[in-house]
């Protein structure tokens, strides 16, 4: 495929752009598909709008480094924004518009209001990111009011973000469809993440460990395992023994509540997180029942 031509690109920097394109699209019986990034994108982002492509006749993808999900001790400043890069993957990708907005578009001076799915957003991942999945929700609610998509695309990569804003548009009765797609990872297991870039030749041999432990614990519940607890701990002492890691939490837990007060014949998910050197990285793997058990 020829290289996109930047200067052909359908690029909105204004909601009240992104709300006349997208008119424009669903005037002439367009389904809409949504698919919001924080950029510096890689083959995850890619299959997500690849997915979209295959429901949605408007693809519109958002370019946004929302720095209300950070905490202030966090990568906000230095997250990659090779803005170039990515708008010519979106063109390469047949994205019909890129919303690239600027903070005070998202934020404008005077914001005050927010949204959080209280419960789900302070356990596993919220637990240790306080605030993050509030800044999540509020920004993935206030891009799905200025896009409207009929679907909107998000990655199981990010297991709990994905259930989380699965819950904000029931409760809050938006008329949306939320799309989870399948984790994409390299040969070798590793998850694809954008700070993965922050990541030394080592460091990336090192991050493998993730994906092995969550593999480790799949293997064993799928080969019988009932003891969860144990086997949590198990994974809790493989992580602890990996030389370079520093390891956040390592856990099984019910797919839908994310509680450890799980059965192990419900759906599961293994979620772990866990620094290497300097960059943080999360991944999961999902459990899916069996009959043996
Ligand atoms: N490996 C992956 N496979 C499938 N989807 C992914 C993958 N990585 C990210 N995504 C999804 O892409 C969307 C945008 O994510 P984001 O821009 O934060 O990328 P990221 O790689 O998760 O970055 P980070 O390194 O900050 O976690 C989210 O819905 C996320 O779940
Ligand atoms: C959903 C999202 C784009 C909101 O900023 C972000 O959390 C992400 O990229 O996963
Ligand atoms: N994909 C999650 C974005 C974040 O870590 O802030």
């Amino acid at each position: 495929m020829a290289a996109t031509d930047l200067q052909t690109m359908n690029i909105a920097k204004s909601i009240v752009d992104v709300r006349a394109a997208v008119a424009a699209a669903r005037g002439a019986g367009k389904k809409i598909g949504l698919v919001p990034t924080m950029g510096a994108l890689h083959e995850g982002h890619l299959s997500l709008m690849r997915a979209a492509r295959e429901e949605c006749d408007y693809l519109v993808v958002s370019i946004f480094v929302n720095p209300t999900q950070f905490s202030p001790h966090e990568d906000l400043d230095r997250y990659p924004r090779p803005i170039e890069e990515d708008l010519r993957g979106c063109g390469d990708e047949g994205v019909d518009l890129v919303f690239h907005p600027d903070v005070a578009t998202i934020y404008p001076a005077g914001d005050q209001t927010i949204v959080e799915a209280v419960e789900l957003s302070t356990i596993v991942e919220g637990a240790h990111r306080p605030g993050h999945f509030r800044g999540v929700t509020t920004v993935v609610l206030k891009l799905l009011n200025i896009v409207a998509p009929d679907v909107a695309y998000f990655g199981r990569k990010d297991y709990q973000q994905q259930l989380i804003i699965r819950q904000m548009c029931r409760d809050l009765a938006l008329p949306v469809e939320i799309a989870t797609c399948p984790t994409i990872r390299e040969a070798d297991g590793l998850a694809l993440s954008s700070r993965n870039r922050y990541l030394s030749e080592s460091e990336r041999e090192t991050a493998l460990s993730l994906s092995q432990c969550l593999q480790f614990a799949c293997d064993r519940v799928a080969a019988g395992e009932t003891d969860l607890t144990a086997l949590r701990q198990e994974m809790v002492q493989r992580m602890q023994q990996t030389p370079g890691v520093e390891l956040d939490y390592a856990t099984i837990v019910d797919a839908e509540t994310l509680s450890e007060d799980a059965q192990p014949t419900a759906r599961l998910v293994a979620l772990i997180a866990a620094r290497v050197g300097t960059t943080r990285l999360i991944d999961n793997m999902v459990i899916e029942p069996t009959d043996s058990l």
